[in-house]
């Protein structure tokens, strides 16, 4: 049985005591979880030991970071390195966001050293893809989102691949309020898959859990998560209320 995900991204968004805050509600109104499905909280960097020390007392809820830097150390001011991520005992990082592809310019090779770093270093890999709305509109999405996981993952063993998460994230469906059809969601999630089936075989394509991020809320979450190969979702602005991201976490124990 493959594990279903959900997963909060934060953003630069929330101080440490709205953080703190969202943190316990989550963690008072969640449901128990089957062994199979785990929920995932990235906050941004300077929350992470507090949050690490809130979910302590949880099996079910793990934390994660948005970024990592692709060096071990050294004279990077104002990155973090996946080392450090560890010793602070993150299990999960969120890698190639298009975010940070668009607004930080990282490049496909770039994600591919983010990825070993986080690999050497013990933690799981939420790597991100997703076509702009110009390669939606010209039809050629699957092309450019084979090429993003070929370029940053491919060069990955099948045995580093069971520490991958995959998310797709449309831009077009980030923020906008205009979610991904689950017709079009599923498609690309069947297309990921074999991607990863021609490369890695099907038993590493069948386990690899592949989620959707982009205006998901709970309206839509039941209806995404019912489709064959979505595994659960990346979720940005309803992750930041707690009835709406556990509304979401609802979604993903009843599919
Ligand atoms: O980018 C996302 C999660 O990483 C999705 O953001 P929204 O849910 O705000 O559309």
């Amino acid at each position: 049985m493959r594990r279903k995900i959900v997963a909060a991204n934060w953003k630069m968004n929330l101080s440490l005591a709205e953080g703190a805050a969202l943190v316990n509600d989550i963690c008072a109104g969640i449901p128990r979880l089957a062994d199979d499905r785990k929920v995932v909280i990235a906050p941004p960097f300077i929350h992470i030991p507090q949050t690490v020390a809130q979910l302590a007392k949880t099996d079910h809820v793990h934390a994660a970071a948005q970024n990592c830097y692709q060096e071990s150390a050294g004279a990077y001011t104002g990155e973090v390195s996946a080392g450090m991520l560890k010793s602070a005992e993150v299990e999960y990082v969120i890698i190639g966001h298009s975010e940070r592809r668009q607004y930080f310019a990282e490049t496909d090779e770039m994600l591919a050293r983010k990825t070993d770093q986080a690999l050497a270093n013990g933690l799981q890999v939420i790597f991100c893809c997703g076509e702009p709305l110009s390669v939606r509109d010209a039809d050629t999405q699957n092309a450019f989102v084979e090429a993003q996981l070929k370029d940053g993952l491919f060069h990955l063993t099948a045995a580093q691949m069971s520490n991958v998460v995959i998310a797709y994230e449309p831009i077009w469906a980030i923020g906008t309020g205009r979610t991904a059809s689950s017709e079009q969601a599923q498609d690309m999630h069947a297309h990921i898959r074999a991607v990863l089936a021609a490369k890695y075989g099907s038993e590493v394509a069948a386990a690899t859990p592949i989620l959707y991020g982009g205006s998901c809320k709970p309206s839509n979450a039941a209806e995404l998560f019912a489709c064959a190969d979505v595994d659960g979702g990346l979720i940005g602005g309803a992750s930041l209320k707690a009835a709406e991201f556990l509304g979401i976490i609802d979604a993903m124990v009843k599919a």
